[in-house]
Parts: C-alpha cells; sequence; structure tokens
C-alpha cells in the first residue's frame, strides 16, 4: 500500500512558517492535485512527503509506516519538477534507463531494456530512443522526465508543476496521457498546479491550500460546486466568479447574515431589456462562446454568453440570481 498520510505536519523556515498543522491524507491510488496561489506551501509540502525536508512538528507516513527519519533514497518516491532535468549528454534510451543501472537494483540488461521501452511507449518516445534529450522538443523532453519517473516504478509519484512550461496544446495532451498512465498503473500521484483545468480534469480530488493549511478538500465537483469560503470559490470557474454584496442583484432571499453573493455564469439569468439593470460594455467573442463584460452600477460583472445570444456592447439587460452561493462577513460558506 502507498497512501501518504501527513498529520499535523509543521515546517517553517526562519520566521516563515510555510505549512501549518497540516493534515492530508492520499489514499493509494488516487490522483490528488494540491492547488493555491504562490507561496501557499505546496512545493514544501511536496518536499516533506520526498524527504527533502523534515517536518518540525508532525508526522509523515508512507503506507502506514512514520518516515520521519528516513531519507529520500528510502522512501520510495519519484519527484517530477517543473524543468526537464534530463541528462544532456545522454540519449533518451539512457536518461531512461539511468535509474535502473543502480548497482542496488541489480537488473539485468535484459530487464532493464523491456522496462525502458515499455514505458517509452507509453509516454510516446519510443520513436525517439537514440535522439540526444538536447534535441527534443520541450514536451518530448517532459516525457522523458515523466518516463524516467515511471521506469523506476515507485510507490508514489510527486509532480511540481510538470507541464507548466508547456505551450497549451501539448499541456492538453500530456495532461490526458498523465491520467491514463495513472490509471493504468494504479500509482499514488500528488501534483501540484497552478492551472485549474488541470486540477479538474485529472484529481480524484483536489486540495486547496492556502498560508500553509489545507483550505477543503473534495472531489473536483465538490470544489467547484460547494466551495467552503471565499477564497475556495475564487479558486475555480472560468471566468472568476463574481462576488457582489448580498442586496446588488434581484433573485431569491439570501440567508441571514449573507454579506457577499457568489455568482458564476450558471448563477445568472441573462435577458436583453431597454430598462434592465445592468449594461453590457465589452463582449468578447471566443468562438464557441461569449465573454461579456457587464457593469451595474460601481459594479463589474463578467459572465459566459452563448455565442447566438445578440448582444452588443452598449446594450442593457436584465439580470438576476439563480441559486447563488452565499457567504457570511468572516467569508465562510453560509448556502
Ligand atoms: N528553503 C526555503 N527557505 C526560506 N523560505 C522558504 C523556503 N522554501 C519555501 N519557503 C517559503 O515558504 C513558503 C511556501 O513556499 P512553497 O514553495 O511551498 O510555496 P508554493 O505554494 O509551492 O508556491 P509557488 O506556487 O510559488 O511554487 C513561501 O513563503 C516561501 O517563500
Amino acid at each position: 500500500m502507498a497512501d501518504v498520510t501527513l498529520a499535523g505536519v509543521t515546517k517553517s523556515f526562519g520566521e516563515k512558517r510555510a505549512i501549518a498543522s497540516l493534515d492530508l491524507t492520499i489514499a493509494d491510488g488516487e490522483f490528488v492535485v494540491l492547488l493555491g496561489p504562490t507561496g501557499a506551501g505546496k512545493t514544501t509540502t511536496l518536499r516533506l512527503i520526498a524527504g527533502l525536508e523534515t517536518p518540525d512538528e508532525g508526522v509523515v507516513s508512507i503506507g502506514g509506516r512514520p518516515v520521519n527519519g528516513e531519507g529520500p533514497a528510502m522512501r520510495d518516491v519519484a519527484f517530477v519538477f517543473q524543468q526537464y532535468s534530463l541528462y544532456p549528454h545522454l540519449t533518451v534510451y539512457e536518461n531512461l534507463a539511468f535509474p535502473l543501472r543502480s548497482p542496488a537494483r541489480r537488473l539485468d540488461r535484459a530487464t532493464i531494456d523491456a522496462r525502458v521501452r515499455q514505458v517509452a511507449a507509453m509516454v510516446r518516445i519510443d520513436h525517439k530512443l537514440e535522439n540526444r534529450s538536447t534535441r527534443l522538443s520541450g514536451g518530448e523532453m517532459q516525457r522523458v522526465a515523466i518516463g524516467r519517473a515511471l521506469v523506476r516504478r515507485p510507490s508514489i509519484y510527486l509532480m511540481d508543476e510538470p507541464l507548466s512550461s508547456l505551450d497549451a496544446k501539448l499541456r492538453g495532451e500530456l495532461r490526458l496521457e498523465l491520467k491514463r498512465i495513472q490509471k493504468e498503473t494504479g500509482s499514488t500521484l500528488l501534483y501540484v498546479t497552478h492551472d485549474q483545468i488541470e486540477a479538474m480534469t485529472m484529481a480524484d480530488r483536489i486540495g486547496i491550500l492556502a498560508e500553509g493549511k489545507l483550505v477543503q478538500i473534495g472531489t473536483p465537483r465538490e470544489i467547484y460546486t460547494n466551495p467552503a469560503n471565499l477564497h475556495v470559490a475564487a479558486r475555480l470557474g472560468q471566468p472568476h466568479i463574481n462576488l457582489l454584496p448580498a442586496d446588488l442583484l434581484p433573485g431569491p432571499t439570501p440567508p441571514a447574515g449573507t454579506r457577499t453573493i457568489g455568482a458564476r455564469t450558471e448563477h445568472l439569468e441573462i435577458a436583453r431589456s431597454p430598462d434592465g439593470n445592468a449594461e453590457i460594455v465589452r463582449v468578447e467573442h471566443l468562438g464557441d462562446q461569449n465573454h461579456l463584460h457587464i457593469t451595474m452600477g460601481a459594479h463589474k460583472i463578467t459572465t459566459l454568453a452563448d455565442p447566438d445570444m445578440p448582444v452588443d456592447a452598449g446594450d442593457r439587460i436584465s439580470l438576476t440570481l439563480k441559486r447563488p452561493l452565499y457567504f457570511g462577513q468572516d467569508g465562510q460558506r453560509l448556502a
């Protein structure tokens, strides 16, 4: 079993508390994505699990075994970083074979060869095995870097923004492949990203970190539809959720104590109306949808609309809320 547990883990760097009493469990075979703003403690969490940092307090366990005293080599964990970190003078084949050649592994040549070829096929780089790693595109290099982690067959993968340096098309392709590989191999994977699409599409569960604390963890759908507070609500959704005063828009009566209403596209009803309560100031045509930028008094609202909806800048519309999210004074969700 390769479940990972952090229990009450705290880690400071000098005065800075990077991780504050963090409790997190990743089940065996689960794909968990950590999302959070810069400095939230995502990388530090990975490094604590890898054994590259030692907790000040609390316990890190892998497969039920406390590993606080164990170095990285003993933890059977593979780390994939944002930078490719390949050996430039070696071929793709040699880069993939390298982790298997350590004397401690005692693998024979045929076993190494079979494993390299199997993983190369998995990450779809088998046609470039003899290329030098410097003569690859960014996407190919990152496939090799991921392959080099896979070839070792560790029980846990830790990935720190492995796709962020790639262009959007490659990111989309590798996202699908990573998810497929993780399913096929049944590996436990903890993945850090700023990219909410990666989080939504790959994660079994998303953990939202803020200031070294786990604010919420749940399936992508739970985190999106049932955010625990304003912070979580603002992390997911494109365009960004609109955070509005409780009495701005007509709609259902908010629960007592409502300070802020969270309205995503699906919480807003739009109708063209010359005496409507809002005005469209800009329409961005994105092809399959339109981005509408709306003002209502001093407030700005952004939402999506069907490209067939005949609206232009300057049009007045009436905006109504339907089942939005309600938040109290302290930012916590009320309903
Ligand atoms: N080695 C270190 N020395 C001093 N401070 C550190 C060190 N490592 C991390 N920190 C601090 O701890 C906090 C958390 O850092 P961490 O790298 O875990 O954040 P992150 O969520 O991964 O951020 P990013 O998204 O920018 O990578 C930050 O304030 C950072 O400056």
